[in-house]
C-alpha cells in the first residue's frame, strides 16, 4: 500500500485529478494516467497555502498540458502550535520539517512554500527547485474598519495606539519610526488575524500583513497604506512575496519539469536575499528587513550616486566594495554553504541578453528589538550569474556586519533566551 495512506496528508479531490491517493498500488496506468508524468505536489493546508499552490499548478498545467498532478495537504507543526509564540521556535522548521520528511521519502516530488517561511538552510538531500515570478514583497498597514478613513497612515494613529504584528522585525522597525505606537502580537492566519482586528472589542486599531498574502486571497481591497521604505516606512523580509519549490536534489524529472515555470530575475533576487540572511545568521524570526530591485544598468538611480558615473564607480559610491567579482578563495565557508543554493534547478530562458546586464539593488538593516540602534546598506551590483547573486547577498552582510549588525544580533540572542525562559516559566 502506498504510503501516503500512512501520511497525515490530505489528496486534493478538487484539482481534476483522477488517481486515487492509492496510485501507487499495482494498477497498470492507464495512457491517460501514466505514473512517469504523474507528480505529487506538497503543500501546508492553510488557505493561503492551497491558493499559492493552486497559482503554481495553474503554471505547470499550462507548461505541460499532458502531465498529471496531484495535491497532497497537511498541518505543520507551524499550523498546530498558534499560541506558543513563534520566536520560542526560533526558524527550525515549523513550517516546512514534516512535508520534507514526505519528499525524502518519495510520497512527494515537490513541495510549494511561501520563500519567506522556508529556511535558508535545507537539508543536505533536498535544494530549492525553483522560484516563480514574484508578487508585491511590501507590508501593508490594515486599520480597523471603524476606524477607516479617520486615519490612512501609522503616523496618523493617536498616541498609544496598538498595532497588532507578531514580527519582530516589523515590530521593530515601526518602533523606530513611529514611537508613539505600542504594538502586540496577533496570531494565526491571515483571515483570523483580520477577525481579531474586525472584532470593534479587540485592542487593536491596526494590523501589519504582507500585501502578497492579502492579495493572493483576494483581500487586497483591506489595504489601508503600503509599507516601504521609500515612506520612511519599512523593509520586508527575506523572500516575502515570492513562492519557492523544494525538491530532492538531483531529481532530473522534476528539473525539467520546473525548468519552465522559474522567472531568473526573481530567483536572483531571492537568492542574494537568502544568502545574507544566511550570513547573518538570523531565521525567519529575527529583525533582519531587506528590499531588491532590478534596474536598468545605464542610467542613474539616485540623483545623489553621480550623473555621469561609469557603472563600476557609481557601485563603488553607493557601496564602498568593488565591483569585481571576489575570488573564491577569499570566501568563507558560510558563504560556500550559501552558494551551494544557486545550483538550483532551472534555466534563464526567461532573461534576455539586455536584461542579463542588469543591475540588482539591495536595501538591507538589522535592528535592536526597541528600534534604537540600526545597521543600515544600500548596495547595487551587475549581476550575470546564480553565483554572483550569492555572493552579494554575502557582500551585503559583510557591510551590515561592519556597521554593527553582529553587535545587534548578539543582543536580540540574550534577549531572545530571556524571553524564552520567561515562557517557559
Ligand atoms: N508569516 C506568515 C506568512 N508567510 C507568507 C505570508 C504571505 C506573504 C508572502 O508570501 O511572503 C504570510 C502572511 C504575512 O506575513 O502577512
Amino acid at each position: 500500500m502506498s504510503g501516503l495512506q500512512d501520511a497525515p496528508l490530505v489528496t486534493d479531490t478538487t484539482t481534476e485529478t483522477s488517481v486515487p491517493a492509492s496510485h501507487t498500488a499495482p494498477h497498470p496506468p492507464s495512457s491517460s494516467q501514466d505514473v512517469s508524468t504523474t507528480f505529487h505536489i506538497g503543500t501546508r493546508s492553510s488557505i493561503l497555502a492551497r491558493v499559492q499552490t493552486d497559482q503554481i499548478l495553474t503554471l505547470l498545467r499550462t507548461a505541460w498540458p499532458s502531465h498529471h498532478f496531484e495535491i497532497h495537504s497537511m498541518k505543520t507543526a507551524g499550523d498546530n502550535n498558534q499560541i506558543t509564540a513563534l520566536y520560542k521556535f526560533n526558524d527550525k522548521a515549523l513550517w516546512t520539517q514534516e512535508l520534507e520528511v514526505l519528499l525524502q521519502e518519495k510520497k512527494l516530488d515537490l513541495i510549494v512554500h511561501s520563500l519567506k517561511d522556508m529556511p535558508t538552510q535545507l537539508p543536505v538531500d533536498l535544494e530549492l527547485g525553483c522560484v516563480t515570478k514574484r508578487g508585491d514583497a511590501r507590508d501593508a498597514l490594515v486599520i480597523k474598519p471603524n476606524l477607516v478613513g479617520k486615519y490612512r497612515s501609522l503616523a496618523e494613529l493617536p498616541e498609544g495606539s496598538v498595532v497588532g504584528t507578531s514580527s519582530l522585525r516589523r515590530t521593530a522597525q515601526l518602533k523606530r519610526h513611529h514611537p508613539h505606537l505600542r504594538f502586540a502580537d496577533v496570531r494565526g492566519n491571515i483571515g483570523t488575524r483580520l477577525s481579531k482586528l474586525d472584532n470593534p472589542e479587540s485592542e487593536y486599531s491596526a494590523i501589519i500583513l504582507a500585501v502578497a498574502g492579502l492579495a493572493r486571497l483576494g483581500m487586497d481591497s483591506r489595504i489601508t497604506t503600503y509599507l516601504s521604505k521609500a515612506d520612511g516606512g519599512m523593509l520586508h523580509a527575506v523572500g516575502q512575496g515570492a513562492l519557492g519549490i523544494e525538491v530532492r536534489k538531483g531529481d532530473s524529472r522534476v528539473t525539467e519539469l520546473l525548468s519552465k515555470i522559474g522567472c531568473e530575475r526573481t530567483t536572483r533576487a531571492v537568492l542574494a536575499e537568502r544568502s545574507l540572511m544566511r550570513t547573518l545568521e538570523g531565521g525567519c524570526s529575527v529583525p533582519i528587513g531587506v528590499e531588491t530591485e532590478w534596474v536598468k544598468r545605464k542610467g542613474v538611480l539616485n540623483p545623489e550616486v553621480g550623473v555621469g558615473m561609469k557603472p563600476a564607480e557609481q557601485y563603488h559610491k553607493l557601496t564602498g566594495v568593488a565591483t569585481s567579482t571576489i575570488s573564491a578563495d577569499s570566501l568563507t565557508s558560510s558563504h560556500q554553504k550559501a552558494a551551494a543554493e544557486t545550483h538550483a534547478n532551472g534555466t534563464n530562458t526567461d532573461l534576455n541578453e539586455g536584461e542579463m546586464t542588469d543591475e540588482l539593488i539591495m536595501r538591507a538593516l538589522v535592528v535592536s528589538l526597541d528600534g534604537s540602534e540600526v545597521a543600515e546598506v544600500e548596495a547595487r551590483r551587475r549581476m550575470t550569474s546564480r553565483e554572483e547573486a550569492d555572493e552579494f547577498g554575502w557582500e551585503v552582510a559583510k557591510q551590515l556586519v561592519a556597521k554593527g549588525a553582529d553587535r545587534i544580533l548578539d543582543g536580540i540572542g540574550l534577549n531572545r533566551k530571556i524571553i524564552g525562559e520567561q515562557n517557559e516559566a
